[in-house]
């Protein structure tokens, strides 16, 4: 039942709950509310962004030689669009823009770590488990318009395996985790994709991020990049090293990942419109001047075939 509810909210691209105490279901963190009224949900998608949540210039990737995606600025379609040159579609229509973001990978590598980073600028030592889902909301200002990322941080544990798979839905983007302390958890990424594109009949963007950067000698480091560049490139992902507990990267990659998201949203939009018909055109309205009561006598009485009278 709840996960018919979020999954129908999912869908229609709504997020059903803030992320200030109503979190995710069945979630290790918070008690889960499913109930959250629909005007909570909409002021949640037009809260205002964080002002360190603006983007103006496009994000660069970790590194240009581990990145299938060769952007390095906005579509010029886009910027047209949002400096208002495009008519078509105005800023004001650009209100609800929402992408979805969903995280896979193994247990314990560092995947709710990873977004309560970035959300909450929170770093937690202990470890709890994911129990199914946990779901979070980040509002954005990209060139000047609104644009939310719902970010959905699945559960690594095999026996939650299908309650997680059934958020895969829909995803536009596709955030496979590893840990490059232990590169074990590489091997699994090429499973872990599969199983997040299965239900996917989109093309989202890939991403592979290695975490706890910070935890690595550097001898180590290297040799886990070098290994996680040639998966990146197998699974036509781009790589991003980070680290949860520094901080390293995490706003760079939430930025990147925004970015191209919004991106690749508005260039749909805008090539939907453009296939549109064009809106039918208003009637002309005739602007006649005022008659005085002897002209409106007048053409009453020549109507009337009484006017050789006068
Ligand atoms: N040193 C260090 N530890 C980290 C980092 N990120 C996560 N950890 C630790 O790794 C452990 C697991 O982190 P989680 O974020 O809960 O892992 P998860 O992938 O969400 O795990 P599941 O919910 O079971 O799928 C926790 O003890 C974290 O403190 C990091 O960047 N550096």
């Amino acid at each position: 039942m709840a996960a018919d509810f979020i999954q129908n909210i999912t869908t229609q691209n709504y997020p059903f709950k803030n992320r200030h105490g109503n979190k995710g279901i069945m979630t290790k963190k918070s008690t889960p509310r499913l109930n959250t009224g629909a005007d909570e949900q909409w002021n949640m998608i037009r809260a205002k962004a964080k002002k360190d949540r603006n983007i103006e210039a496009f994000p660069r990737a970790y590194r240009d030689d581990a990145t299938p995606y060769a952007m390095s600025a906005f579509s010029p379609k886009v910027t047209d669009v949002c400096s208002g040159k495009n008519a078509k579609l105005t800023k004001s229509d650009n209100e609800l823009n929402i992408s979805k973001l969903i995280l896979v990978g193994d247990v314990s590598v560092g995947k709710t770590s990873l977004v309560h980073k970035f959300c909450h600028d929170l770093f937690n030592r202990d470890y709890k488990a994911t129990i199914g889902v946990d779901f979070e909301v980040e509002r954005f200002d990209i060139l000047d318009i609104p644009f939310t990322l719902q970010i959905w941080d699945t559960a690594g544990q095999e026996r939650f395996r299908c309650i997680a798979a059934s958020y895969y839905r829909g995803a536009n983007v596709i955030v496979v985790v590893f840990d490059l302390s232990d590169l074990k958890s590489l091997e699994s990424c090429k499973r872990w994709l599969d199983d997040a594109a299965d239900g996917n009949n989109g093309t989202p963007y890939v991403f592979l991020v290695g975490t706890k950067r910070d935890s690595c000698s550097t001898d180590s480091f290297r040799r886990a990049e070098t290994k996680a560049i040639e998966t990146a490139r197998e699974l036509k992902a781009e790589y991003w090293a980070v680290s949860a507990k520094t901080g390293d990267n995490v706003q760079e990659l939430f930025f990147r990942i925004a970015s191209m998201a919004f991106d690749a949203l508005l260039l749909r939009e805008i090539d939907v419109r453009s296939n549109a018909p064009p809106p039918p055109i208003a009637p002309s309205i005739k602007l006649t001047r005022r008659k005085t009561p002897r002209q409106l006598a007048l053409r009453l009485l020549r109507r009337t075939k009484c006017w050789k009278a006068l």
